[in-house]
């Protein structure tokens, strides 16, 4: 019980470092509560609110796991190095993949809602 409260506490502070040091994730955190904000107002289903909030954790937790990555690659080398430029482009890939991705079924889930109106 000590070991899985400690670990608790380091992914914490993980968290916290995250939102202190990216940019990116601060960005994110922002346009999340622009997208709750847009939720609220318009009144998503139970559903709605459900994918909104799996998108949303996604994207946060993506841009974490591309920050840790950028920093082991920073640790391993400070040289240039061609896997160390693969291993970065590829995670920010992956975050730009989600990103676009959620952009279109958020546009999906409100544009449709928004005409209704
Ligand atoms: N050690 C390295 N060797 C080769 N290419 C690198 C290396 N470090 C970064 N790059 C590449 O240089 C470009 C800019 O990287 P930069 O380090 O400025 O940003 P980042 O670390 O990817 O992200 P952030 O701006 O969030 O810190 C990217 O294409 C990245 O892959």
């Amino acid at each position: 019980m000590r070991n899985f409260f400690k670990a608790f506490i380091y992914a914490w502070n993980g968290i916290l470092e995250g939102f202190r040091s990216e940019r990116n994730l601060k960005f994110h955190m922002f346009a999340a509560i622009v997208v709750i904000g847009a939720g609220v107002a318009t009144g998503l289903t139970g559903t709605e609110w459900f994918i909104v909030f799996v998108l949303i954790a996604g994207m946060l937790a993506l841009e974490m796991m591309n920050s840790a990555i950028e920093r082991v690659v920073d640790l391993v080398t400070v040289e240039q190095h061609p896997l160390a430029k693969e291993a970065k482009d590829i995670a920010a890939g992956a975050v730009l993949i989600f990103a676009v991705a959620s952009a279109v079924i958020g546009l999906l889930l409100f544009i449709p809602k928004w005409f209704n109106y």
